[in-house]
């Protein structure tokens, strides 16, 4: 089964979750939202991802200032987490980094726009489902088509 499972830091994630789950559906993929912190529930957090990875899904973590969740879920699972951290211009944008420096042995991806995880994601399945392989070619394609369209209006 083709499902990504969303895991939010904090329902004040929300929104930017929906953003990749929206995105999700145009490539035909299922997602399941959830809202546990690694800093604060780590218990429940490992409980869902055990629960979830059953089904091998691909994890896409949502955790703003310091990003523990995207960390800690990678190291306990053996499908892919795919960070995705809400942005943020406060101090400078340097919440960032906790996303980017990991332990040895430990290697969520970063992905910074909600739109580019879901294909991210859709990627990823892709590779054993024909079907949502064929809408990733397919967006590419449209997008292709697109910027050569652009590119003539000009002249
Ligand atoms: N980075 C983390 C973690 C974690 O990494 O476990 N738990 C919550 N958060 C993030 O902190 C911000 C504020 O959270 P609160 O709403 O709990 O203050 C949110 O963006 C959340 O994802």
């Amino acid at each position: 089964m083709s499902k990504a499972v969303i895991i939010m830091g904090s329902k004040g994630d929300l929104e930017w979750a929906q953003r990749i789950s929206e995105s999700l559906t145009k490539f035909d993929v299922e997602s399941v939202l959830y809202v546990a912190s690694a800093h604060k529930v780590p218990l429940e957090c490992y409980n869902i991802i055990k629960e979830e990875e059953k089904n091998n899904p691909v994890f896409i973590t949502i955790a703003g200032m310091s990003n523990a969740l995207s960390g800690f879920s990678d190291a306990q699972t053996h499908c892919p987490v795919i960070a995705c951290p809400p942005s943020s211009s406060s101090f400078a944008g340097s919440d960032i980094y906790s996303s980017l420096r990991m332990p040895s042995g430990v290697a969520p991806l970063v992905i910074l726009s909600p739109e580019n995880a879901a294909l991210a994601t859709a990627k990823i399945f892709g590779i054993s489902n024909e079907n949502i392989r064929q809408k990733v070619v397919e967006f590419q394609e449209k997008q292709r088509q697109k910027l050569k369209e652009d590119n003539a209006s000009l002249s």
